[in-house]
């Protein structure tokens, strides 16, 4: 079995959870109050930036060259490509141009720089995983579960995510993943696995923050 395969395996009931919140099922009927959208998205906007900066830091690490051309196109990607779709959005919504970062979108993106500078590169390349594939298996389902609902104001967000463009990018990434996965020790793909639940989980975190508007206290 491929190395991503069992992680997908480990981290399913987590995934399962995933389309059942609340953010996701009202997003995908269009039902989402459009505050908690416009606050994810600009969390997200801060999210991209540093998510570019992980994959460059990634990118300039790696050994193989192709390798170094697939993160940084993945980073130019999460800045270029992901971006025109908040731009979109920002026209339409009058999102900010400066964003605090929320503690979880903080927790997140300071989680993911600090394995893209000291994790060994197989945990920091499963640690940026959960990024673009469960994006792209939850932009499925909900482009496979929405059939039928006009207008929905979250398309261009689901189209992006269920797209070609995207899935390339997953497929790629993927690929790299179990490359490297396969030149570790056991161990090596043990840190690997807690790498890609951690990052997992906070994936789910920050959905939760955005559908709780998350605050800091103090
Ligand atoms: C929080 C988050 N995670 C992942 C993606 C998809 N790259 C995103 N736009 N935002």
């Amino acid at each position: 079995m491929k190395w991503t395969e069992s992680a997908w395996e480990h981290i399913t009931p987590l995934y399962n959870t995933i389309l059942q919140m609340p953010f996701n099922q009202e997003l995908m009927m269009g039902t989402l109050p459009l505050e908690k959208f416009k606050f994810y998205m600009a969390q997200d906007a801060y999210y991209l930036g540093e998510f570019g900066k992980a994959l460059s830091m990634i990118s300039a690490r790696m050994e193989k060259t192709e390798h170094v051309l697939a993160f940084s196109q993945f980073a130019s990607g999460a800045i270029v490509v992901e971006r025109a779709l908040h731009e979109g959005y920002f026209k339409t919504l009058g999102l900010p141009e400066n964003v605090n970062p929320s503690p979880s979108c903080l927790l997140y993106t300071n989680y993911l720089l600090k394995e893209a500078a000291y994790g060994n590169i197989e945990t920091a390349v499963a640690a940026v995983l959960p990024c673009f594939w469960i994006y792209k298996k939850v932009g499925d389902y909900i482009y496979h579960n929405q059939k039928g609902i006009e207008g929905n104001p979250y398309k261009d967000w689901i189209d992006t995510y269920s797209g070609e463009d995207f899935a390339k990018s997953v497929a790629l990434a993927l690929e790299i993943t179990d490359e490297l996965a396969g030149q570790t020790s056991a161990s090596g793909q043990e840190k690997m696995l807690q790498a890609f639940e951690m990052a997992s989980k906070l994936e789910w975190m920050f959905w939760d923050s955005a559908y709780r508007l998350e605050k800091w206290e103090v």
